[in-house]
């Protein structure tokens, strides 16, 4: 079977995009990691489906897999190059569109300046949905916001925030990203048994109280160059305990996002927005 792609990235976090409007694409888990395969496949962090809509005021549907098979709730990177495409693609005419991921439905804006903003949602703390065991842990609090105290084995420990965009994250303050464990620290965290859908696990610095530094250990993928959903988690958490304002410009290795969340003032159901790039990078076609 031949595939027709868009391989496209958002500030580093790179995806292969597949256009199912048309026709169902129903694509098994061992032919998603040969296409994310960056050797034998086309190579990426996650693949993007995007599907027609049969539901009232709901532009598309949009599935998200990660590099390993799994299918996601939410990502906000490709949320980005997802409104790029359905754009460029003349999918639609319009300039802000709904689509309906497995749980969440996105408002994505394209700005005259080629840049999108995402309205995430909010963001939720209720610790069984995202979900987290903290059975038998004492919460360190600050500002009325917890972290959780994780048993890594071997004597380590990452003390986390923990909630969910969607999908779930697990925040941790480091001095300084550059330097910080993740290649050893992140599966760890990532396959914690705390969390009983894994977790996204992210390494945030802060540089000030509107400008920080964020690495993220990504569940299905490992380390990517930039995470939009964990750029959320970091903000929002960052906020809850005290570190940081409500508009924050967040530095990746694969380039910046802005995200703004006005949970303190406006009550914390308020939606995050995230603005950032979105490119096309090559069209093909592989046999699977
Ligand atoms: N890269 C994404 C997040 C993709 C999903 C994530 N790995 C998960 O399993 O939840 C983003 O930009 O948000």
């Amino acid at each position: 079977m031949k595939l027709r792609f868009t391989k496209m990235q958002g500030a580093g976090n790179d995806f292969v995009v597949l256009d199912a409007t048309q026709q169902p694409m129903p694509l098994s888990a061992d032919q998603l990691r040969r296409v994310a395969d960056r050797r034998f496949g086309v190579g990426c962090d996650q693949i993007l489906v995007i599907e027609a809509s049969t539901t009232a005021g709901v532009d598309f549907g949009y599935r998200i897999f990660n590099a390993d098979g799994s299918e996601v709730e939410h990502c906000g990177n490709g949320a980005r190059c997802f409104v790029r495409y359905v754009v460029d693609k003349g999918l639609t005419d319009k300039h802000t569109v709904r689509v309906q991921t497995v749980n969440k439905l996105l408002e994505l804006r394209l700005r005259e300046d080629g840049r999108v903003t995402v309205d995430m949602g909010a963001p939720v703390f209720d610790l069984t949905q995202v979900p987290f065991d903290p059975t038998g842990l004492a919460p360190r609090l600050d500002h009325g916001f917890e972290r959780w105290s994780l048993a890594l084995g071997d004597g380590l420990t990452a003390e986390v925030a923990v909630l969910s965009m969607g999908n779930p994250h697990a925040v941790q303050r480091v001095d300084d990203v550059d330097h910080a464990p993740v290649a050893l620290v992140g599966p760890l965290v990532e396959g914690h048994e705390r969390f009983a859908r894994r977790v996204n696990a992210g390494f945030l610095q802060i540089v000030s109280r509107s400008e920080v530094r964020l690495r993220v250990y990504e569940r299905g993928s490992g380390e990517t160059l930039a995470c939009g959903t964990g750029a959320c988690a970091a903000v929002v958490a960052g906020i809850r305990l005290g570190w940081l304002d409500e508009a924050v410009e967040v530095h990746t290795h694969g380039g910046d996002l802005r995200i703004e969340w006005a949970g303190l003032s406006q009550g914390l159901n308020a939606s995050v927005y995230m603005t950032g790039p979105a490119q096309t990078v090559f069209e093909g076609e592989i046999e699977l």
